[in-house]
């Protein structure tokens, strides 16, 4: 984790010398407490770097039979784009289908979290989260999509604010049957 593999201050210290590079003076009065601040800010938005999203799916319940989708929708993330290291966000939706085991509702949200606490692709998120639902609960089927709007192609080089990226990781049931895929996209769509 970042707190661990940093010794205390070298952050900082990293944080004054791009300050100095980009032509500012880290002593002025505005920016003295800018490296601490970004430091702290660091240490917070990558913390799970070093963790297993399957970490996060913790209290699971028996699904008592239970046979029909579950869909948590609309769970806004903020991460880091691995490439630029500045944000990209969205929504996450997360479908899945169980099979004994179903997991606390909440610990969706828990998962998106832990798994924007890295420097990510989409892709790989997209992936990491669905496939986190997968090794634990070891559902029916799950499926994972991503909405989302980096701020290196809007804010910097290409510059196309209005652009956003879709992915999708389906496993399982999801795979073999379009009828799930539409109810997954139908339960999104609808409020
Ligand atoms: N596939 C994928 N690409 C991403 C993601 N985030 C950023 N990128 C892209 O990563 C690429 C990095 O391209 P480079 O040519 O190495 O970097 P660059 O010169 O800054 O590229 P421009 O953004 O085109 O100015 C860019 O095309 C970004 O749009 C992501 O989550 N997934
Ligand atoms: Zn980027």
């Amino acid at each position: 984790m970042v707190g661990k593999t940093l010794e205390k201050g070298i952050l900082e210290e990293y944080v004054r010398g791009i300050l100095e590079v980009i032509g500012e003076d880290p002593c002025r009065e505005g920016l003295l407490e800018t490296p601490k601040r970004v430091a702290k800010m660091y240490r917070e938005v990558f913390a799970g770097i070093g963790v297993a999203p399957e970490t996060a799916l913790t209290t699971t319940f028996d699904a008592e039979g239970y046979e029909g989708m579950i869909v948590v929708k609309d769970i806004d993330y903020y991460t880091f784009c691995e490439h630029h290291l500045i944000p990209f966000f969205g929504k996450v939706h997360i479908g899945y289908i169980p099979d004994k085991q179903i997991v606390g509702l909440s610990k969706f949200a828990r998962l998106v979290e832990l798994t924007a606490q890295r420097p990510q692709v989409q892709e790989r998120m997209t992936d990491q989260i669905a496939k986190a639902i997968s090794n634990v609960l070891q559902p029916k089927g799950v499926m994972v999509k991503l909405a989302g709007q980096h701020l290196c192609m809007c804010a910097r080089g290409v510059k196309k604010p209005g652009s956003s990226t879709v992915t999708s990781v389906k496993k399982g049931a999801f795979l073999e049957s379009e009828s799930l895929v539409r109810e997954f996209e139908s339960n999104i769509a609808n409020s």
